[in-house]
């Protein structure tokens, strides 16, 4: 395949660029980048522009491919993509949303300061990590079989609500408020319903954390006012998805999509972009089940934060609070929105892999709290260096269907991390600058801050882009990785 070299890159606004749609022949689309030449320059290392190109081959596929800043190589996709595909005779692709359903982060915030949370640091994380299952096979605190697990599968984070983990006043700050209307247990093999039985509550491993950060900075006063942010406030951030669940939603269905491709004789530059017309059997099969292992990653995340408000509680009792949700949003997802294409407006599925929502202000989508002030954008770094939270812009909507970048992105494979790391110095040398980690000595190393890239070039990528505005800089206090 035709690899793309910076010669075949133009640039058509500031931090924009775009390989035309002549650069392949089977391209329906031309694929566009969002990067400043640093990290284009990067971006040009790995495989991440050639998948891009592929995805613009998609049947159905409107306007452009897109990557946003922290993009890398994935399955099929790369990650940090984005892509809608005509609704309803358009693609759908599980490698445009990955084997991670639904994987996303969340974002609490605390009543307390960051010298209140200091002195009992050591003892906070340790119950953290007593409350949260962490780890590859770790099971937790509760067992969903059967109609139980159906009901999970329908209902997402409100399932969790009605047990006690958080409150009824979450939903509406909850990406779809938690739970997507399409899901249909029927469509969840019996494996991966087993694989998830005893997974509610766990973050799993690698990349997955429950982080304490303070406010470093903020960068938009009234925005952070309306978020409920302010300078040195401790808050609390979760990422994880669908766990095993969800691989398996998308390992099964991926398998019958490929066999069913030939019948709707799609033809496709690599297997791995393996999709289906959306309103084939097979596609509506997949995306009743892909909204299902969405609903079950959104009550992880709730079960969780139960977990997280336990802990909170036991070193800090009454007086140190409730732990209100800011936000949650997905990064791994495919949804049918309606959004502005070469057609005019028009109904879409868009795929967002590696991606977030960031819908600026006045979207209906939008909690009325946050109307105003436009979707947090919540945008995790590493453990070593800074997250962000941002605000969706009107901009998202014109250039990316509304999408924004998910995090720094890996700038290091697992494996070249893992040689370059030693474990045990990096956690005594982030112990030293204040940051307290726990988990295994592989999952450190191969997610060491220099396995990611400059978090800071990247928001400001898409800041000055246009698609979402910096509102606060979070740094870390306490990690717990998988
Ligand atoms: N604040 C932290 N951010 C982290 C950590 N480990 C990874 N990351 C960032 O998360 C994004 C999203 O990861 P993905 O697996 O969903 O692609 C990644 O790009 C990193 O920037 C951490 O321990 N703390
Ligand atoms: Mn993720
Ligand atoms: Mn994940």
């Amino acid at each position: 395949m035709k690899k793309v070299k910076k010669d075949d890159i133009q640039k058509i606004e500031e931090y924009l660029w775009e390989i035309p749609k002549s650069f392949r022949e089977d391209m329906r689309v031309p694929a566009r980048i969002l990067a400043n030449e640093t990290l284009l320059d990067d971006i040009l290392d790995d495989r991440s522009l050639s998948q891009l190109v592929n995805v613009a081959c998609l049947p159905g596929i409107k306007k452009a491919s897109l990557v946003m800043p922290d993009v890398h190589e994935g399955y099929g996709f790369p990650i940090g993509g984005v892509a809608a595909t005509a609704h309803p005779e358009g693609a759908i692709s599980p490698g445009g949303i990955g084997y991670d359903i639904n994987c996303g982060v969340r974002l609490h915030v605390s009543k307390l300061q960051r010298e209140e949370v200091e002195n009992r640091l050591e003892d906070l994380t340790k119950e953290l990590n007593a409350q949260i299952p962490s780890g590859m096979g770790k099971g937790g605190p509760i067992k969903v079989y059967a109609d139980e697990m159906d009901e999970v599968l329908t209902k997402g984070a409100e399932w969790a609500i009605e047990r006690g983990y958080g409150s009824k006043e979450d939903l509406q700050f909850i990406e779809n408020n938690g739970r997507l209307p399409f899901a249909d247990p029927g469509y969840v093999s019996a494996m991966a319903k087993n694989r998830g039985a005893d997974q509610l509550g766990t973050i799993g491993s690698g990349n997955h954390f429950v982080e304490v950060d303070y406010v470093e900075e903020i960068y938009d006063d009234i925005i952070a006012q309306t978020y409920g942010l302010q300078k040195g406030q401790v808050v609390v951030l979760i990422h994880t998805g669908s766990r095993g669940l969800g691989h398996q939603v998308a390992t099964d269905h991926i398998r019958s999509m490929m066999a069913a491709m030939p019948k709707y004789g799609i033809q496709l530059p690599d297997r791995e972009l393996t999709c289906v017309p959306f309103n084939s059997e097979e596609g509506q099969d997949y995306f009743k089940a892909m909204c299902a292992a969405a609903n079950f990653a959104w009550c992880n995340r709730q079960v969780i934060s139960g977990g997280v408000a336990n802990a909170w509680q036991t070193v800090f009792g009454k007086d140190g609070g409730q732990l209100r949700l800011l936000y949650d949003v997905a990064h791994n997802i495919a949804k049918v929105e309606t959004h502005t294409t070469e057609d005019g407006p028009r109904k879409v599925i868009v795929h967002r892999k590696g991606a977030t929502r960031a819908f600026g202000p006045g979207s209906d989508e939008l909690p009325e709290a946050y109307a105003k002030a436009g979707q947090p954008v919540i945008i995790p770094g590493s453990m070593g260096t800074c997250s962000y939270v941002l605000a969706g812009a009107p901009k998202s909507e014109e250039m990316t269907f509304g999408s924004c970048c998910h995090g720094a992105g890996r700038r290091l494979s697992r494996t070249a991390a893992k040689k370059q790391v030693n474990a045990p110095v990096l956690k005594q040398e982030l112990r030293e600058k204040g940051i307290l980690v726990e988990g295994s000595y592989r999952g450190i190393a191969e997610e060491a801050p220099i396995a990611y890239k400059d978090v800071d070039l990247v928001v400001d990528t898409v800041e000055t882009s246009g698609i979402a505005k910096k509102v606060a800089k979070l740094k870390p206090m306490a990690v717990i990785k998988g």
